[in-house]
């Protein structure tokens, strides 16, 4: 079954259209990733899949319920994990379970066997009494995201679920969550901008840029899509006499011209690299330096939209100036977050 079906969802904020007209499914049990630079649109449309923004335009439903008519529903069936951390520092983490537990109505037998669950998949037992302010912030995002399931919801969604953590801490986190995903059949969407969470933990990858879906499939697929590895080589003037000798090699899939060089496209490069020297040392080309490498879902997305993730982030400011976090969200379009998985 469809766990999540969007079609042309749009949502316009004053004059910045922030979601233009997406489109895609996500199928059960799929750990699916929104990967895009800050501003690209990610938390409003999980916002508006989560039934906490109103759409402009455009259809979705979770669980097989409509985002607009059956919000309730909707809400029924989703666990959300947002990018700031919402846990009573003060409870422990049995308690923050358990508070939760009871926002849902569940019986005390269900809340006992779905916390010990809980804790055990996210391996906090051991510290289960344990107040959650002397908790590190791996396990504290551990137990958020137990928390979110605590419910059993078909879809969980976890908003830039490692952002502030250390490279060791994602990567343990990483492994909670592919975990949570194997043993619980739950389907996962989360956001990232981290390009190599979107690739080691999601089965499909849509790259958002600007509002839009400018790409989507698995991580393998998007990088096989490129042709090949890239080869960089910098020269001593001359690029255009490279370009052209490349132009007549039937072994280059493609190739762009830099103000220093060429980035040529071609199947297992370092295997070509000798091959290329030889074409720059034909046209008279001094070589200073080469560098393959096997792209990866940044090259991807550069050659997508002609800037890396890191240059889109540098340059998309809020209409007002400010970053997206920073921005109100309108308070009348913001309904009661009980039922979403926010808990407290
Ligand atoms: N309430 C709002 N008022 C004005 N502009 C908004 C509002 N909400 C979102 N935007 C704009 O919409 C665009 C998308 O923002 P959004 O927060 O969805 O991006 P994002 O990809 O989730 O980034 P982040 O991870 O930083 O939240 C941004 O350019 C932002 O300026």
């Amino acid at each position: 079954m469809t766990a999540i079906r969007v079609t042309d969802l749009t949502k316009t904020v004053g004059c910045v259209t922030a979601v233009d007209g997406i489109s895609f499914t996500v199928e059960d049990g799929e750990l699916f990733g929104l990967l895009g630079p800050n501003g690209a649109g990610k938390s409003t449309l999980i916002n508006m899949l989560v039934t906490l923004l109103r759409p402009t335009s455009g259809t979705a439903t979770v669980n097989g319920h409509d985002i607009i008519e059956e919000t309730g529903a909707v809400r029924n069936s989703l666990g959300i994990v947002f990018q700031e951390p919402a846990l009573d520092e003060e409870l422990t983490g049995e308690e923050n379970l358990a508070f939760h537990s009871r926002l849902y109505g569940q019986s005390k037998t269900v809340r006992q066997q779905r916390i010990d669950e809980i804790l055990d998949l996210v391996g906090l037992s051991e510290q289960r009494d344990d107040p959650v302010g002397t908790y590190s912030g791996g396990m504290k995002r551990r137990l958020e995201i137990g928390r979110g399931l605590l419910h059993e919801p078909a879809v969980l969604f976890l908003d830039e679920p490692t952002v502030g953590l250390d490279a060791r801490t994602r990567r343990d986190t990483w492994e909670y969550i592919q975990r949570m995903n194997e043993e619980t059949d739950v389907s996962v969407v989360l956001t990232t901008h981290y390009i190599e969470e979107a690739e080691q933990l999601c089965d499909r990858v849509a790259i958002v840029d600007e509002g839009r879906i400018v790409a989507i499939d698995s991580p393998t697929a998007l990088t096989a899509s490129l042709g090949g590895d890239v080869v960089a080589i910098d020269v001593e003037g001359r690029v255009a006499a490279l370009a052209t000798r490349l132009d007549a090699c039937p072994w280059v899939s493609r190739y762009t011209t830099t103000d220093t060089g060429v980035r040529v496209t071609v199947e297992r490069g370092e295997t070509r690299i000798a091959d290329l020297v030889r074409l720059a040392d034909d046209a008279d080309v001094a070589i200073t330096s080469v560098d393959s490498h096997t792209p990866n879902l940044e090259t991807v997305f550069l050659s997508l939209t002609g800037a890396t993730l890191t240059e889109r982030e540098a340059d998309t400011p809020a209409s007002d100036g400010r970053r997206p976090r920073d921005v109100p969200v309108d308070p009348a379009e913001t309904p009661a977050r009980a039922n979403t998985g926010d808990g407290e």
